[in-house]
């Protein structure tokens, strides 16, 4: 599991720490420098290929990677080689850019740009504030830093010497953050970042590294409210904050590295030697499922189990317009391990569902969670039978009919057309799975005065609404898909670009179905249950496309230089579906 903390979960957690003389912010500034050197030899080696992979020099006395050479003050960026150059997997010569702000955020920076002139890095620091780290400042003069004022420079003289930069440390500000970055910082980021975007593709440009997070960032929701800096890798102190997991922002921070301070905040990733878990009543405000986590949540069958067991899921999906979302619903149920599933709707598409999948049965009876709307618009006429179907569902999972006439309440997915026939309070076991434009629609009819940019700004704040304001557990579909349900919220990163296509989310709904079924009575007993299993579909969902599309590697080293992964190819939805066999049993053998 991985888990994000706010930045207030973050003091409280540093606070003891520091009250006891720990020295957090050596470990940050050590542990940042340390990622700084690894990335930039790595740059050159790939600048020059075949090269030997390792930095030159072994570890000095500081711990550090590659050659020490002390420079003296005055050594400034005329004394170090052009980007590129030096020998491979040399460090010495490169040169880094620090961006430093008022803040501790600042300090780490200043601390690890001292490290890295020690290492022999032609290091300026570019400082945004008229006052900033003190002892920082101090240590990275006495390393032989540059230093400069976005006071005394012009702003297009500093984005120069960036774009001659081999790195770009950002540590304007962390999490003592608010709102979005102001002058002078504000206007160097929205130069620096106008000027990278304006690069032709593929044309060198420096590695840009952010300190805790993104400058500019909403640390804990993830909102982009202003100019930020796009990094390459985020080097991040203690834990994950929210937005570093969390749609949009999350796409600002390239590869995330949390660096153990020994904080205790219960994140299973960190490395090194940290307090045991400890988790504040409140718990993480983001959580995302890795592949152990839902191999946990699986309901495997047994000897003693048959079909009825395991779990029957019924879907009401498809129109004579849209049968082949029937197709891919059923397809997803039935290849996600369903006891059964149990297809309703018009003849003619029964009778295609039916010649792809023998399996499905047609006929009514009871189930253990239903999947509704895929394929349905709920607009037309000629979908009415579809409409009354879904009505009839809703009205059972909602507890409107009473169980004497229902058979009691299941679980429910439900998604497009179905989500805007939702007209009562729901439990947490029903999933409505809307993307950004349904949900949209959905606010908008209850009375929320919010467009698609409003929600795709701020997808955390409008995903938790929506399940204040229905009950429901909510997943907002994305390439970050966030789920809001009772017992908090998750962001799951886990599919290609590829898998947005026509008929994906119908076969993720179908895959929905036959999690909630096969752990139905758990569903409705624990409100909890269902945002994990929607998160567990959704990961399923991303390893099934990744397969079929033939990349590799996980999601962030995929975004990162030089790690050797694939970015894959094209995929359709009913490849997906095909594919679900094969990616449970990989999360079940720990693959
Ligand atoms: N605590 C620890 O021991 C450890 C902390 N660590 C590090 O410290 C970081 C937190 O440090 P921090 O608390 O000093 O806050 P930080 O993020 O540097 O920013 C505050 C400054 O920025 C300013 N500012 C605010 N918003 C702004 C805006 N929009 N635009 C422009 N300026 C803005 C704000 O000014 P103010 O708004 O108060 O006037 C204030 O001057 C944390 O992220 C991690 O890197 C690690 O070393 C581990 C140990
Ligand atoms: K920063």
């Amino acid at each position: 599991m991985i888990e994000a903390w706010t930045a207030p979960d973050v003091r409280a957690a540093e606070k003891p720490l520091l009250a006891a003389g720990e020295p957090l912010m050596s470990r940050a500034a050590h542990a940042l420098a340390a990622t700084v050197l690894r990335d930039v030899a790595a740059r050159r080696r790939s600048l020059a290929p075949g090269s030997p992979p390792r930095l030159r020099g072994g570890l000095g006395s500081d711990g550090l990677p590659g050659e020490a050479a002390v420079r003296g003050p005055g050594a400034g960026r005329r004394g170090a080689g052009a980007r590129g150059a030096g020998a491979r997997g040399d460090v010495r010569g490169a040169r880094a850019v620090l961006l430093v702000g008022a803040g501790n955020n600042g300090g780490d920076t200043l601390f690890a740009g001292a490290l890295l002139a020690r290492r022999g890095l032609a290091v300026t620091a570019v400082l945004a504030a008229p006052r900033v780290h003190d002892a920082g400042l101090a240590a990275l003069r006495a390393a032989g830093g540059r230093v400069v004022s976005l006071f005394d420079v012009r702003v297009p003289v500093v984005v120069a010497e960036v774009a001659e930069a081999d790195v770009v440390l950002d540590g304007l500000v962390g999490i003592g953050a608010h709102g979005v970055l102001r002058p002078p910082a504000g206007g160097l980021v929205r130069a620096l970042a106008d000027a990278r975007a304006a690069l032709p593709h593929g044309a060198p440009r420096p590695w840009v590294v952010a300190v805790d997070v993104p400058s500019g960032i909403g640390v804990d929701d993830g909102t982009v409210a202003g100019p930020v800096l796009p990094a390459d890798r985020t080097v991040t102190f203690g834990a994950l904050k929210p937005g570093l997991v969390l749609p949009p922002a999350v796409h600002l921070a390239g590869i995330v590295e949390v660096v153990d301070l020994g904080l205790g905040l219960g994140d299973r990733r960190v490395t090194g030697g940290g307090a045991p878990g400890r988790s504040p009543a409140s718990g993480p405000a983001v959580r995302r499922l890795e592949a152990r986590d839902v191999a946990a949540l699986l309901r495997v069958p047994g000897p003693r189990d048959h079909k009825y067991t395991r779990g029957v899921v019924g879907v009401v999906a498809g129109t004579e317009a849209f049968p082949g979302a029937a197709v891919l619903a059923v397809s997803g149920a039935a290849r996600a391990g369903a006891g059964m599933v149990r297809y309703l709707g018009p003849e003619s598409v029964g009778a295609l569902v039916l010649g792809r999948r023998p399996e499905v049965v047609t006929t009514g009876g009871r189930v253990q969670s239903w999947v509704l709307g895929p394929g349905v618009p709920a607009d037309d006429d000629a979908a009415d039978d579809q409409g009354r179907r879904i009505f009839g569902a809703l009205a059972a999972v909602t507890g409107l009919l009473s169980a004497d006439v229902t058979g009691g309440a299941v679980p429910a997915v439900v998604d497009a057309g179905a989500i805007e026939l939702v007209e009562h309070r729901c439990p947490p076991s029903v999933v409505i799975t809307p993307h950004a434009g349904e949900l949209t629609a959905l606010m908008q009819r209850l009375g929320h005065g919010v467009d698609r940019a409003g929600v795709e700004a701020e997808p955390l704040r409008w995903a938790r609404a929506a399940h204040e304001a229905t009950g429901a557990t909510v997943l907002l579909k994305g390439s970050v898909t966030v789920i809001a349900g009772q017992d908090g919220v998750f962001a799951q990163a886990d599919g290609p670009a590829w898998l947005a296509t026509a008929g994906a989310g119908d076969v993720l709904a179908g895959l929905l179905g036959t999690l909630l079924a096969s752990r139905s009575a758990d569903v409705l007993a624990r409100p909890g249950l269902a945002a994990e299993l929607a998160a567990a579909a959704v990961l399923l969902h991303g390893r099934a496309a990744w397969a079929v599309s033939g990349g590799s590697g996980d999601a962030q080293a995929r975004a990162g230089a030089g790690t050797g992964a694939r970015a894959g190819g094209p995929v359709v939805a009913l490849d997906v579906a095909d594919a679900l066999p094969a990616a449970i049993a990989d999360v079940l053998a720990g693959a």
